[in-house]
């Protein structure tokens, strides 16, 4: 009976299920998209037992289509969209509030305050990060301070906290396991990447407490075993985890100091290894930790971009411009170019290098000749430009040139997009045969826990190219769109 490792994707837009085989190939996926809900301007939210109830969802359908019993299924992996928060009441398991989403901007004030109180450099030197709504912290204060009888309860040790790796561990497990991995406690604001503990001050100053926090483990382990009532009655082992930027850049087998990729999902992450150092920046990336396998942990610098994929997600639900966002590839090459138009999408802010929360989206440069093709074209070309600004930043801080770029994620499968950003960076970009690389991560650290696959050599030896973009556009183009963006981006942040 052939065996199989499950890795469940739970993303920004979908949560998704996909089975691998011992070659390391995806034999079966299933997907089902999550509601997004937006309260009020700059503010997104989840229901975390949507979230729960769409995974369980997609663990039915993969099995059922691809004809493989629960009793096939040598370990769970598991890899999530990082940073949303969700607080849940320990007896009863019911979420105190609705998931707050990474993007969401509703605790800037909360930002503003500590940011006045000069916290910033602090939480820095411990978590890596920087003091902005992205990371969780700021999140469980809101929820503390917003939800009636919230902190009486935490003080009686009546709440968990948890990223959503932690909320499905917990689902899965029936309740046995709190427990989150190296990488997703890294983003949380409250975790000391250094000494590998959750920090008592930082709790503190966001209202936590320990008795909430999840025990923090490695990213490739048995966590706990599936309760059997909610695994069609098998106990398996859950094995794996790691945030869903973190888990790409493993199943990219970065696996060397200096390696990269960028993602391009609901947002856009480039992450490079940069091994046993953690490197400070100096031009707003993240200090973050990659894995922590084997009792080892590799660090990683981040360059983190807030709206990628869902701004086509804008135009095809909000503008109503596109019927699908891959249709976004055919409006685009209609067009020779944007005729100078740039959009800015900084719907929820900017993230590296600006970390501007308040800043919000801009259009530029429409005529009366300004064309749905172009508007569709600059759209694209921003997750373009917005990366050239990350690359530079992380060339900068790791002085590594960055000679080839290895991507994967939604947007990725866009062709115009990758040559564009091709002739942009002036880089080699080398999108990944697999198109689930983040769940190929995710499977791949269950696997080595569970005896699956032996080490992880033998994902570098799978790892495969779908397509390589080489850089066609001369310098003096290059330059001159490149200068379009950046006075763009300029007026957009002065526009508040
Ligand atoms: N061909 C395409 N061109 C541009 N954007 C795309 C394309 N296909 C999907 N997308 C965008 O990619 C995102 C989905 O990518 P995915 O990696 O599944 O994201 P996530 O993991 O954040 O849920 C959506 O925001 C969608 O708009
Ligand atoms: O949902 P994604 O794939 O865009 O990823 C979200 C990130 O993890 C947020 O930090």
């Amino acid at each position: 009976m052939e065996k199989y490792i499950l890795s469940l994707d739970q993303g920004t837009t979908s949560s998704r299920a996909i089975l691998f085989n011992h070659e390391g190939e995806p034999v079966h996926s299933a997907q089902k998209e999550i509601k997004q809900y937006f309260p009020k301007p700059g503010w997104v939210e989840h229901n975390a037992n949507e979230i729960w109830g769409s995974v369980l969802s997609v663990i039915a359908s993969v099995l059922s289509e691809a004809n493989v019993t629960p009793i096939q299924i040598a370990g769970i992996g598991i890899t999530n969209q990082r940073e949303t928060t969700v607080l849940w009441d320990k007896e009863t398991g019911d979420p105190i509030y609705h998931a707050i989403v990474w993007q969401s901007r509703q605790t800037n004030d909360i930002c503003k305050e500590l940011k006045k109180n000069g916290m910033e450099e602090k939480v820095r030197q411990k978590t890596g990060l920087l003091i902005d709504p992205y990371f969780s912290g700021t999140k469980v204060k809101w929820i503390l301070d917003h939800v009636e009888g919230a902190r009486e309860k935490v003080k009686k040790g009546e709440v968990l906290f948890g990223t959503i790796d932690t909320w499905l561990i917990w689902k899965l497990s029936g309740g046995k396991a709190h427990v989150t991995d190296y990488t997703n406690a890294a983003r949380t604001l409250m975790f000391n990447i250094f000494d590998l503990k959750w920090d008592e001050e930082l709790l503190d100053l966001f209202g936590a407490n320990h008795s909430m926090m999840p025990e923090v483990k490695s990213s490739s382990e048995i966590y706990a075993e599936t309760a059997p009532y909610h695994f069609f009655g098998q106990s398996v082992p859950i094995a794996g985890a790691a945030g869903d930027q973190q888990a790409a850049l493993f199943g990219q087998a970065c696996f060397t100091e200096g390696m990269a990729k960028n993602t391009y999902g609901t947002g856009c992450f480039m992450l490079m290894n940069t091994g046993e150092k953690a490197v400070h920046s100096d031009n707003g990336l993240l200090t973050t930790i990659a894995w922590g396998i084997d009792g080892k942990i590799t660090y990683a610098l981040e360059g983190s971009i807030f709206v990628a994929g869902s701004a086509l997600g804008w135009l095809r639900d909000g503008l109503r411009m596109l019927k699908h966002a891959e249709d976004s590839e055919d409006y685009a090459t209609k067009v020779q170019s944007t005729e100078g138009v740039y959009m800015v999408p900084a719907f929820v802010g900017l993230g590296t290098p600006y970390w501007d929360s308040e800043v919000r989206g801009a259009i530029f440069g429409l005529t009366r000749g300004t064309e749905k093709e172009h508007f569709i074209r600059a759209t694209l070309e921003s997750l373009a430009y917005q990366t050239k600004d990350v690359l530079q930043a992380m060339i900068e801080d790791s002085g590594i040139d960055i000679t080839s770029l290895r991507t994967d994620g939604g947007a990725a499968k866009n062709n115009f997009l990758m040559q564009f950003q091709a002739d942009l960076l002036d880089t080699v970009v080398e999108r990944a045969k697999i198109n689930e690389t983040t769940a190929l991560g995710a499977a791949y650290l269950a696997g080595l826990a569970v005896g699956f696959w032996e080490n992880k050599k033998q994902l570098t030896k799978k790892w495969d190219l779908d397509k390589e973009f080489e850089p066609e556009m001369d310098e003096k183009e290059r330059d001159k769109l490149y200068q379009g963006w950046q006075t763009a981006i300029n007026a957009t942040m002065a526009f508040k």
